[in-house]
């Protein structure tokens, strides 16, 4: 008899622990910890982990496909890093209480499915991410396309859903600031969502709701964005800092920028397209850049920005694991995540 095999197009895996494995040192003491040791299943952790295994907003935005396999892959690096000294010490018996791992959201989209497919995916993923957020952790994407940004929004927007209901109380509703690392502005016009749309989509879902858009893209490039673009954000009032600016101009300068950027607002989604590193650091992206922003200036401001206590929402996008080297950019991303986790549990 003939099996027909159903592939189903939206669906949330939950977390593959085989993924979560490293090097074992039985002869060191316990302090030779590794992130594989602490990562668990997501069950309210101080950090839950979701995937979106997604390229459609790629495909429809004409660029090399492959980043849906990313999620796996960034996890895979990261579960091998060292979890520091300092975080050993403050957490001590509580170190199974920080990484949970809440699986995949994955989109697969070959056979010609309908349009909606991406906004079927981005709608799941933000229902994950809006349950980690009301379970008062920090959920960090692992993208997929930067169509991401729409659905992690979306997710942070329904967790404050009561706050930000103007029939309850317009002053209760927290004021959400947006810093993007990218080349680009993503604040294309488009007829459908794509990769390139998410910032312009989340303005106008702001707009429709009496909020006001604080956006800040950090490492903006003006040879990948278009006069149009850079008109709709200004238009738009973003806060634009080119890569030129990060590279000279004094970090001071740029830092005092982004901190009083962050001190507008009450809340942050912090969002890394990995496309703002150079390709010679991070080849393994859907659209790469000749100059990009140092890798040691990333880490610094994700460090400045995650030590507010602000960020409530952080994701890592466009990794494309198809155009990587030696997994170079695979672990430039974990060491990213890393810096993240490690800086917000240091906050918690
Ligand atoms: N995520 C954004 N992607 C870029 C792609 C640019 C390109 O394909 O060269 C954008 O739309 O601007
Ligand atoms: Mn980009
Ligand atoms: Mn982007």
């Amino acid at each position: 008899m003939a099996v027909t095999n159903l592939t189903i197009p939206i669906c949330h895996t939950p977390a593959d622990m085989t993924q979560w494995t490293g090097r074992a040192e039985p002869f060191e003491t316990a302090r030779a910890r590794y992130w594989y040791q602490l990562a668990q299943l997501y069950e309210a952790q101080h950090i839950g982990l979701i995937g979106f295994a997604c390229d459609q907003g790629v495909r429809r935005n004409q660029g090399r496909v492959g980043a849906r396999a990313a999620p796996s892959l960034i996890r895979r690096a990261f579960a091998t890093l060292p979890v520091i000294a300092d975080l050993q010490q403050r957490f001590d018996s509580q170190l199974s209480t920080l990484l949970g791992d809440a699986g995949d959201i994955h989109c697969d989209d070959n056979d010609g499915f309908a349009d909606s497919i991406l906004e079927q995916a981005q709608i799941k993923y933000a229902d994950a991410v809006s349950t980690i957020v009301k379970q008062g952790g920090l959920p960090i994407g692992l993208g997929g396309g930067h169509a991401i940004a729409y659905g992690s929004f979306l997710g942070l927007w329904q967790a404050l859903e009561k706050a930000n209901d103007t029939t309850i109380s317009t002053s209760a509703a927290p004021t959400i600031g947006i810093i993007n690392f990218d080349a680009h502005l993503d604040i294309r016009q488009s007829d459908v969502a794509t990769s390139g749309t998410p910032f312009r989509q989340i303005a106008e879902h702001l707009d429709a709701h009496d909020q006001p858009f604080h956006y800040c893209c950090i490492g903006v490039s003006r040879f990948s964005n278009t006069a149009a673009l850079f008109d709709r954000a200004e238009q738009l009032g973003v806060q634009v800092i080119s890569d030129e600016d990060c590279h000279y101009q004094p970090w001071d300068t740029i830092a005092e920028q982004v901190k009083s950027f962050i001190d507008q607002v009450d809340i942050i989604y912090l969002t890394i397209d990995m496309d703002c590193l150079p390709s010679s650091v991070v080849p393994g992206v859907s659209a790469p850049a000749a100059f990009g922003i140092e890798l040691g200036f990333v880490e610094r401001m994700v460090k400045l920005i995650v030590s507010s206590g602000k960020v409530k929402m952080a994701d890592i996008a466009e990794i494309n694991p198809t155009f990587d080297v030696d997994s170079r950019s695979c672990k430039v991303a974990a060491r990213l995540l890393a810096t993240i986790v490690e800086q917000h549990l240091l906050v918690t």
